[in-house]
Parts: C-alpha cells; structure tokens; sequence
C-alpha cells in the first residue's frame, strides 16, 4: 500500500460517545492514506509449525494492540466462495422492497438478524441517514462440521421462494467458521497464553455475518456516512471486501486511515468483548464506511465471539494486582443482548 500524505481538513475536533463507554475524538472528516494497519501473512494457519504460528502470533499482538486492525493475507480460503456469496448478496438487494421486508429485523426484537432496510439507522445522529441496507444471518449448527448439538434451532429469518440464497450463504460462512476457530488460537498465541485456551470459549460460538451494501454516495463526508462510526460487540471480525475503497479506521490520534482493499486478503479487526476480556489491552478500535469509489461497494463482514453461555472473565496475561480488571464480568450473551437492543434502538 503506498503512503501518501494529504492535507487535512481545518480540524474539526467532534468527539462521540459510544455504546462500548469509550469516546473517541475526531480531529478531520477527511481520511488519509497511510500504512498504520499491517499486512500479514497467515499461510501458516493451517499448519502444526508451532514457531511459524507464534511468528503469526506476535504480529498480530502488536497490531491487535496498537491499532485494533490488520490484513489477514494468503487465509488459504478459495475465493469461489467469497464470489458466490456476493452474488447472492446483490441478487437479495436487488429484491423488491417488499420481498426483504418479508424478513424486516423488526421481526426479531434483540436480534440482529433479517433484513436493515436502507437508511434505516443514523448512528452518529449529527449527519444524514447512513446509506446502506444489510441482511444479517446467526450461527447455525446445522452448518457446523463441529457442531456440538446440530438439532439446535437457529435464530435467522430466510425470504422464502429464493432458492440457493440460504445455501450459497452458508457454504462460505462455514469457510470462515473454521478459518475463525484457527484464528482464535492465534489470537491465544497473541497474548502468551496456552494455543488452546479459548477452544472451549468457540464450540458453539456467536458467529453472525452480513452482507451490506453501500450506493455510491453523493454526499459529502461531513453530511453522511456508508455506516456511521462505530465499533463491534463480539470478539474479532473479519471482513471479506469487493475491491472497492470506503473502510475507514480511527486511529489513536483521531484522524481516520483508509483500510483500502489487498488482494487475497481479509481486513480483521478487534471487536469489544476482546477489548473487554484483555483489559483494554487490544483495542477495539471505531471505523465508519463512506463510499465515494464511483461504484456499488458491498461487504461480507463476519462478527466472531464467545458461547453465550461464557463469562467474558479477565485473560489472565491481561490483569495483575498493578492491573486490575476495569470491567464488570458479564456473560457474552448479556453483552451481546445489551449491545444489539442499544443497536437497534437506533434505527428508524
Ligand atoms: O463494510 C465494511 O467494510 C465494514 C462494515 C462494518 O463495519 C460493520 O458491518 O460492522
Ligand atoms: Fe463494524
């Protein structure tokens, strides 16, 4: 990625409370394009190279920690899949309105799942609607080769009479369940603790995703956003992009990075129950989507946390008698029911 300098907007200084507790500066509208989110190799994920994983390991501690983003390159998952599941993506957007209403989010109140009809939210309230739609589906066990109980019912709402969309959706979601399991014990890795001190935490893990698609917007940055400034409830995601540009991350000096798409390479980014559970020590960091690329931008963004059922205690390499745990313990499931209630409560 090249590293050029722009000039800055006169500053702009707004601050933003979020749902998470922090609140964040924003220092200029207009995002820059530098490398402050690294590019790294994950060929080994697969492998039982334990060196070549910790390699892995300490890479994404640093970014985890520093910047809360980095590029997971070379995931060793096909990209058929990912290309299928766009496609679907854009045949379901292309519905009429009344056909993804068929599925309207509204119908499953604390739920993120269904359809989020476009402009329906206006997160950082002070511009206009965010322009965007999504449809979002839940982990289902019936598609998980290591589903512990696969009878168990999921929470998702499918149009009906659209065949191949739940199908198509699911395969690539199963890619990247499996690829998320290895990544959590890379994650593991990351904070010194054994590789596989969270394999309990993911056998029957909140495994959401998205498809989410921006118009071209003709607004400007200061009036509105793709999705407004936020962060995410889980542990980490992992965002598949299309190639086309409007990601943007907040860096610790309130000016917003351009996280531009790489070929072969997902973006992934630390989420607020990791932030929780290691004190603070990696960082979930605000990033907001305004599509100004000239094109249709669409995303597949993979939201990866803890069983429900789980307490989101302090990892212990994250806390000490110096370092105490800031956060009250909560199980993942209260979290994520607070957060999506507070979540959609912002919409319209
Ligand atoms: O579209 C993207 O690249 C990111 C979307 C996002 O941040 C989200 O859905 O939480
Ligand atoms: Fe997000």
């Amino acid at each position: 990625m090249s590293s050029t300098t722009t000039v800055l907007d006169e500053p702009v200084h707004s601050s933003i409370s979020l749902p998470s507790g922090q609140t964040v500066r924003i220092k200029s509208e207009t995002a820059l394009e530098v490398d402050e989110i690294p590019i790294i190799d994950f060929s080994a994920i697969w492998s039982d190279d334990i060196a070549a994983k910790k390699a892995i390991a300490e890479r994404v501690r640093e970014a985890s920690h520093r910047i809360g983003f980095f590029y997971c390159q070379h995931p060793g998952i096909d990209p058929k899949y990912a290309a299928a599941a766009f496609k679907q993506g854009k045949r379901f957007c292309a519905l009429p309105i009344e056909k993804k209403l068929e599925v309207d989010t509204a119908r499953v109140p604390n739920e993120y799942v269904g359809y989020h009809k476009m402009k329906g939210y206006n997160r950082n309230k002070r511009k206009q609607q965010d322009l965007s739609e999504a449809f979002n589906w839940a982990y289902d066990p019936s598609h998980d080769p290591e589903a512990v109980d696969k009878s168990e019912p999921s929470i998702s709402i499918w149009p009906s009479d659209f065949p191949g969309f739940k199908e198509e959706l699911y395969t690539y979601h199963t890619q990247l369940l499996q690829f998320a399991r290895r990544m959590t014990r890379i994650f593991a890795l990351a904070l010194h603790m054994p590789e596989d001190y969270f394999d309990d935490y993911v056998k029957h893990p909140e495994a959401g995703m998205r498809i989410i698609h921006y118009p071209q917007q003709e607004a400007s940055a200061v009036d509105q956003n793709g999705i407004g400034a936020h962060t995410d409830f889980e542990c980490f995601t992992i965002v598949t992009q299309d190639g086309n540009d409007g990601l943007q991350v907040l860096n610790k000096d309130g000016y917003w990075v351009k996280a531009k798409p790489v070929p072969d390479a997902f973006v992934v980014n630390i989420a607020d129950c990791f932030m929780r559970q290691t004190n603070d020590f990696f960082v979930s960091t605000v990033h907001r989507v305004i599509n100004k690329s000239g094109r249709e931008r669409y995303s597949l963004p993979f939201f990866f946390g803890f069983d429900r059922s789980k307490r989101l205690e302090a990892v212990p390499s994250c806390v000490s008698d110096e370092n105490p745990m800031k956060y009250p313990i909560m199980t993942s499931g209260e979290y994520y029911h607070y957060r999506a209630t507070n979540a959609k409560a912002g919409s319209s």
